[in-house]
């Protein structure tokens, strides 16, 4: 089923200037960080429309709806191992006397083939790992510890049979044996609302026989770089002019938050083409993203936009690269989009969008917050920083000759040089109070790779 309905992404107008217009105590030359990021998260709220998905295109959507387990997992008792299964009154008593326990095979279990009859004491069945556990039998002992041999031929209907013999000590009552519902059991919750979906998230609802989940609907980005100078690939490149590289690196950064992007292309230095611009956008989209032409130079109209557009709840930053980052919205006919103007510079882009616009895209879209840790690691090199404002630098978290973690920076950290993010493994956070940091000093990073 497919079903998204048209509910505003956005609060109200209304809702949005309140917030907004609770922007005071903002100094312009330093907002912290912190309280940027707290500014957002009080100027969006989440959208609220669903649809249901097949479980394998519900991977990295995010999860709408609580999953109640429909059954106990496991659903039966089963061995953990390919072995032997009997009840653990069979055991001798491990009284110090070293006495093993011998015991008469009747039959075998296989994972899919259960064996039926009865066990009774002193008696085992082979069992395969995962094959259900008769009525009666808590206790499987590993095949490797056991010997097998004719049983004693005292009783002739014995005789004809298998034992196996346990050296005394070898396993406990109710080892090896998998409890129905001890993973889950029926009625509990299996996957939280809010939560993004991973490989082994899908393995477990099919573990749990459900085909379809309900998904928020994807949230729509509109996003567009600025500047006359900036050429597409393709073009040829005049005379002063670079190839626009933003609107790449914000096309990849969204597509992996698993966003529906909406590409606007390159829109000129031009209040008139811009004002055309963003209106197109917030009436299309959710939220829209532009790179460029958010400092104070004579062609830098984005604030100038939003103040005739929407409002600014904020523009500039304690913080490097990025600045001059501006947000706030803009508005349509229907509902205000949420707006972050990030600066040119692509590493002040790519900066800017992990450090704010990421977290309040996975809020809109309805994701559980899930901060991104911060690893406390030795510095292999001294850095200059300058207290009150937070940087963000590129650098190569790598085993030292001692074989102990370090980071270094990539090398000149200029917000232009876009070849320190791709040679960067991750970021080195220096926060708003931090000073100069002095070699092996701890310093916290933000990986860029995670193994899931
Ligand atoms: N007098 C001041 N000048 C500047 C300040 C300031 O506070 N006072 N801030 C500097 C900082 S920090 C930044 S960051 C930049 C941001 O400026 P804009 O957002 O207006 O960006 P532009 O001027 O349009 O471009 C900056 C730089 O980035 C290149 N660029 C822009 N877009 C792209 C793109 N899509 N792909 C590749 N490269 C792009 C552009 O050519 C410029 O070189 O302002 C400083 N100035
Ligand atoms: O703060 Mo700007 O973003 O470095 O170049």
């Amino acid at each position: 089923m497919n079903n998204p309905s048209n509910t505003p992404a956005a609060p109200s107008p209304s809702a949005l200037s309140a917030a907004i217009s609770c922007v005071s105590d903002y100094d312009s030359e330093a907002l912290p960080v912190s309280h940027a990021q707290a500014i957002i998260r009080r100027c969006i709220t989440p959208i609220n429309a669903i649809e249901k998905v097949a479980i394998r295109s519900a991977l990295e959507r995010i999860l709408a709806a609580d999953i109640i387990s429909p059954i106990n997992v496991p659903a039966y008792d089963n061995s953990a191992m390919d072995g032997y299964a009997f009840h653990s009154d069979s055991l001798r008593p491990d009284d110090g006397n070293l006495s093993d326990t011998v015991l008469t095979i009747i039959g075998t279990s296989h994972a899919g083939r259960a064996f039926e009859d009865a066990v009774a004491p002193g008696q085992t069945i082979r069992i395969m790992t995962g094959a259900l556990m008769p009525e009666g039998l808590d206790t499987v002992v590993p095949q490797e510890f056991v010997s097998v041999s004719a049983c004693a031929a005292s009783d002739p209907l014995q005789a004809a049979r298998l034992c196996i013999t346990i050296p005394a000590g070898t396993v406990k009552a109710g080892a090896n044996r998998r409890l129905a519902g001890e993973d889950l059991q029926a009625g509990a919750a299996a996957l939280r609302k809010g939560r993004i979906l991973r490989p082994a998230d899908l393995g477990l609802l099919a573990s749990l026989g459900i085909a379809e989940v309900p998904v928020q609907r994807r949230l729509r980005v509109a996003f567009f770089s600025t500047g006359d100078e900036l050429r597409s690939v393709g073009e040829v490149l005049d005379p002063g002019c670079v190839y626009d590289s933003n609107r790449y690196t914000l096309y990849g950064m969204l597509q992996r938050l698993g966003c529906d992007v909406i590409d606007m292309g390159v829109v000129a230095d031009d209040p008139a083409a811009l004002e055309v611009a963003f209106k197109s956008a917030a009436d299309n989209a959710d939220a829209i993203i532009t790179s460029g032409g958010v400092s104070v130079g004579d062609a830098d109209h984005t604030r100038q936009m939003m103040a005739k557009l929407g409002e600014v709840a904020f523009w500039k930053l304690g913080m490097r690269p990025g600045r001059p980052l501006a947000f706030g919205t803009i508005n349509s006919a229907n509902k205000p989009a949420v707006f972050f103007g990030l600066p040119g510079n692509p590493v002040a882009v790519m900066v800017s969008f992990y450090f704010f616009a990421r977290e309040a895209l996975l809020y809109m879209m309805g994701a559980q917050s899930v901060p991104l840790p911060l690893m406390p690691v030795a510095s292999a090199c001294a850095i200059r920083k300058r207290p009150g404002r937070t940087e963000y630098q590129r650098g190569i978290l790598a085993r030292d000759v001692d074989g102990e973690w370090s980071v270094r920076p990539t090398g000149a950290q200029g917000s232009g040089i876009l070849r320190s993010m791709t040679e960067a493994n991750c970021m080195i956070v220096l926060g708003h109070d931090k000073g100069d940091v002095g070699l092996g000093d701890l310093v916290e990073v933000i990986l860029f790779e995670g193994l899931i």
